[in-house]
């Protein structure tokens, strides 16, 4: 998501681009035009990710986050906001299988929003492990605020976390949040602690990045996919080679590929002949996304200003809304006459017993039974409902 300002001047980022947002220590450290400009970035992302995740309400803004504890973690590159992560602790009640209710206080994720252009790239995966780091917690050991299917699915994917109570609260607590520490702390994230202060004791100082360390040992773990045991992410300079991550996939040398996994040289043309075919149709693809967004971000831009005007929906939504409204209505049609055939027909049915013989098998009741006023035609009735049509009568054979 572009803006017109560089983001790196509101919240200070590191070589990758993460940075986090503690409303609390950036309290009068901001100018009013930052202010602005950071309102901007959290009003835009958070309405966004409401969409994406269907909500009604926002639940990231700039506003809302002020005067609370919570940390809002976000990967941007120069004007781009790729994303946020936002935290924060609840107290929570808890009922597990046995309907015992107990009171936890975890640290849980609020909100999560990657935007639409560069899902399924590792965005997500780079946020939350800088969330981790930051935070000094494991996956498991945070709560969910009503995840969405695409979250449950990356924590599943990326934290084998699968199993949980549902309640009525809607967050989601995995099962292993309750298993001992012992079993359960992140070897990785043991002696990598970032802080040395949680963050509500964290008034002076805003986290800024990570040990260099710390960032080369996690860097293999980044998900970009590997296709034929050709580790691509270890030969991508870096995650600002825009190139890279927008297809996701990085080219090597043909050297390197044929040094380090020894494959044979027609392999690996073949390798590189699908990895550029695959760059090729991604790009073009991405290319469509970008103007899409363009036009909807220009969109957004032109009527954020004023609150007050009343934004008229997107020439594209209009369309899209005028085809499913169209839809409706021929559904409706359609409805109508099924409903006009299934009048008459009753009506018809009413009118003459004697095409009901098919449903005498149904007749249980032998206390509602009555004696046919066409005794003489062979079938005996009893009454089961009553419309504007007049009576209805299952009728049975004598
Ligand atoms: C508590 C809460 O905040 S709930 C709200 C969660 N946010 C949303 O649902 C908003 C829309 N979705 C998103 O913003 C993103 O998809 C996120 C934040 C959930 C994940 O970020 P991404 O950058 O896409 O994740 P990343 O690339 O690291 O991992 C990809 C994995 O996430 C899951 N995932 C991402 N998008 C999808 C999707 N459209 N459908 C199913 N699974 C998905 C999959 O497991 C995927 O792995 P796969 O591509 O091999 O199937």
């Amino acid at each position: 998501m572009e803006f017109n300002f560089i983001i790196n001047k509101l919240v200070q980022l590191d070589q990758q681009g993460l940075g986090v947002y503690v409303p609390r220590a950036s309290r009068n450290k901001i100018s009013s035009q930052q202010e602005q400009q950071l309102g901007q970035v959290l009003n835009t992302m958070g309405e966004r990710s409401a969409i994406a995740q269907g909500l009604k309400q926002v639940i990231t803004n700039y506003d809302k986050v002020q005067g609370t504890d919570q940390r809002v973690y976000i990967v941007a590159e120069g004007r781009t906001c790729q994303g946020f992560l936002k935290v924060g602790q609840k107290n929570l009640f808890y009922r597990d299988m046995m309907g015992n209710i107990k009171e936890i206080k975890p640290l849980c994720v609020l909100d999560f929003y990657v935007h639409e252009s560069c899902q399924r790239q590792g965005y997500g995966k780079l946020l939350f492990e800088y969330m981790l780091q930051g935070e000094q917690t494991s996956p498991e050991k945070l709560a969910y605020d009503r995840p969405s299917p695409k979250l449950i699915a990356f924590l599943k994917k990326h934290y084998n976390l699968v199993k949980y109570i549902a309640q009525n609260n809607n967050f989601v607590v995995f099962d292993q949040y309750f298993k001992s520490d012992g079993q359960q702390i992140n070897k990785q994230n043991q002696n990598t602690r970032a802080y040395s202060q949680p963050y509500n004791d964290y008034s002076s100082q805003i986290p800024t990045s990570y040990p260099q360390q710390q960032l080369q040992s996690n860097s293999k773990s980044y998900p970009y996919k590997q296709e034929n045991n050709i580790d691509l992410m270890q030969h991508s300079s870096s995650r600002n080679n825009k190139e890279f991550l927008n297809a996701g996939r990085a080219i090597l040398s043909k050297e390197e590929i044929y040094k380090k996994d020894n494959l044979s040289q027609q392999n690996i043309e073949n390798t590189l002949n699908n990895i550029n075919n695959s760059q090729y149709s991604t790009k073009s693809l991405q290319q469509q996304q970008y103007s899409k967004d363009y036009q909807l971000d220009k969109y957004d831009n032109n009527w954020g200003a004023d609150k007050n005007v009343k934004k008229p929906p997107f020439p594209g939504q209009d369309r899209q809304l005028d085809k499913i409204q169209q839809k409706i209505q021929q559904t409706e049609r359609e409805l109508d006459v099924v409903n006009q055939q299934i009048i008459k027909q009753r009506h018809n049915l009413s009118q003459d017993p004697l095409t009901q013989n098919h449903r005498a098998q149904n007749v249980y009741n032998t206390n509602q039974f009555g004696t046919s006023p066409w005794a003489q035609t062979g079938f005996n009735y009893y009454q089961t409902s009553s419309s504007n049509y007049g009576n209805h009568y299952t009728y049975y054979k004598k």
